[in-house]
């Protein structure tokens, strides 16, 4: 690009009616001249005597999000700079923190501290948020609005950089990878690790596509690497990992959600076989999988088996609130046989494979919920301080800062408590795990998702008309008001895990316990 021209103010002064339009933003010149029959607003604010030919920086912003100008459809409208100003609202470096009071969590906030977070955590979100919005983010907008599943160029740059093998969280399958291009090593990768990618994925305010980013193999993995036999693994894993091969977690029905031990699909043996038969709802990744990772009922109890897509399995679309690229599906399996070979945790255990799994899918919602609650607050603290309402910013109204700090509070109090566990996991094998932590990760995610949906009524309220409209000034809003109830539902709906996690605790009262 030629060095752009400086122009004096009085120069754009001149340019101020049909056919002959600029106006100034940031210390930016624009033409729009041609524009303005294109403009999404429409030509005649564009006319308005307070913005042709003038500084239109504050109206600009109180209309639009500072992305619209880096779209380059739009930035090459720009002609020119002022003459003696620079531009002061610049897009973030890519991997750059927010200075937004609480847009970060403390361990990345200056100044502050942390007891669970290395220098090496630092470096791993550093580069982790550069390559999300560089790499991922733009599909992520796009196949969120086109309901399109993730590219397989996409899949392969994850691959590259062993993405889906890091959401599995730290372990054996870790061994000889090169993670994230070698900034964090297989023995050195933790919970910790993980939890930044979640929190960070969810900063896309794309909640579809977050499922669509692989959440199969995050939640269907775990039953082959924990309970399949080093043949099985041998034969699936890698491909799976490597992007290859698509995998889906098929548990719930419409017979049967919450609860587990009621599905009906059945695997009934002849021979070396299982002939598997029944349907799965709400399969996330399922219209594009190739393997299932399945829960039937044997004449011995609930199985968990391994399918592979063949023409005795059929998949459709379901059409939820989210967006199809999460690739939400209906599962036929009619009459489907499979290897006794592939059953998974032994038969008549498929309740203990599946519920000591759900930790883990649990922990990983709660991170993705903790990331978006935290993009929330930092839209609404932009937002409320720069919409100007009854002639002063939003944040000058006290019924406002009231919901700004509700929002603040729960996401603090999530914060602790997810890191919390975070630290407890980083300390527990998985079999301590599941007999410790399957209590306090109910109720984490109870409270979380709670909160969430919380936070998007608050957020709601501040962006008013934006937060229920799909794109522009309040998308990411009305994205979380729309989706957070899926953190309320999928992995284990908020009340039964409520309920779950007293159990847990009653079960583990001592006998003697009185007061
Ligand atoms: C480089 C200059 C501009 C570009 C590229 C641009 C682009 C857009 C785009 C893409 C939208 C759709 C909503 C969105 O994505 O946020 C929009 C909406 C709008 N624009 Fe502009 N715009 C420009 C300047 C202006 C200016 C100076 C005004 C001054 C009044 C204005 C007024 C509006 C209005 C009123 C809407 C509708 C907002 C809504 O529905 O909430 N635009 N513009």
């Amino acid at each position: 690009m030629p060095p752009m021209r400086e122009i004096p103010l009085e120069e754009v002064g001149m340019h101020n009616k049909e056919g002959d339009l600029w106006v100034v933003i940031d210390a930016k010149v624009y033409d729009l001249s041609r524009f303005v029959h294109l403009h999404p607003g429409g030509p005649d604010v564009l006319y308005a005597a307070s913005v042709a030919g003038k500084d239109a920086t504050d109206t600009f912003f109180a209309l639009h999000r500072h992305e619209v100008l880096l779209r380059p459809q739009y930035a090459r409208l720009q002609i020119g700079t002022i003459r003696g100003r620079e531009e002061q609202i610049k897009p973030p470096e890519p991997g750059a923190l927010s200075e937004v009071p609480y847009a970060e969590p403390t361990w990345l906030t200056s100044g502050f501290h942390s007891a669970y977070y290395t220098e090496n955590h630092r470096r791993f979100h550093h580069t982790v948020r550069a390559f999300f919005m560089k790499e991922v983010y733009p599909e992520a907008s796009r196949c969120e609005e086109s309901g399109k599943r993730i590219s397989q160029e996409l899949v392969d740059k994850l691959g590259a950089l062993n993405f889906l093998a890091m959401r599995l969280g730290p372990g054996k399958h870790l061994k000889g990878l090169t993670l994230m291009g070698g900034i964090v090593k297989a023995e050195e990768f933790d919970y910790f690790h993980e939890l930044i990618l979640n929190t960070e994925l969810a900063r896309f305010g794309t909640r579809g596509f977050v499922d669509g980013l692989l959440n199969g193999g995050v939640i269907a993995l775990p039953p082959i690497l924990n309970y399949g036999t080093p043949e099985l693994q041998a034969q699936y894993v890698p491909d799976i990992l490597a992007g290859q091969r698509y995998i889906a977690l098929a548990i719930t029905e419409a017979f049967a959600g919450s609860d587990v031990a009621g599905v009906q699909t059945t695997a009934v043996r002849e021979g070396d076989d299982w002939i598997v038969t029944g349907t799965k709802k709400w399969i996330t990744n399922g219209t594009f999988s190739d393997y299932f990772t399945t829960l039937c009922q044997t004449d011995s109890g609930p199985t968990v088996l391994l399918i592979r897509r063949s023409s005795a399995v059929s998949t459709k679309p379901v059409k939820t609130s989210y967006s199809a690229t999460a690739g939400t599906a209906y599962v036929t399996f009619s009459g489907t046989r499979v290897p006794i070979s592939h059953t998974l945790g032994g038969v008549g255990q498929g309740l203990r494979v599946i519920l000591s799994n759900f930790n883990h899918e649990r922990w990983m919602v709660v991170g993705t919920s903790l990331g978006a609650q935290r993009l929330v607050v930092e839209e609404c603290l932009k937002w409320t301080n720069q919409r100007i309402a009854f002639g002063k910013p939003l944040n000058s109204q006290a019924v406002i800062r009231a919901r700004l700090a509700s929002m603040i509070e729960r996401v603090e109090a999530c914060q602790s408590w997810v890191e919390n566990i975070t630290y407890q996991m980083n300390h527990m094998s998985y079999a301590e795990q599941s007999d410790k932590l399957a209590g306090p990760i109910a109720l984490l995610k109870q409270f979380v998702s709670r909160s969430g949906r919380e936070t998007a009524e608050d957020a709601t309220q501040i962006f008013g008309g934006r937060g229920i409209t799909m794109g522009g000034m309040g998308r990411i809003i009305e994205n979380f008001h729309r989706t957070s109830p899926f953190d309320a539902i999928l992995a284990g709906a908020e009340d039964v895990l409520g309920d779950l996690g007293v159990r847990q605790a009653m079960r583990k009262m001592p006998k003697n316990a009185r007061l």
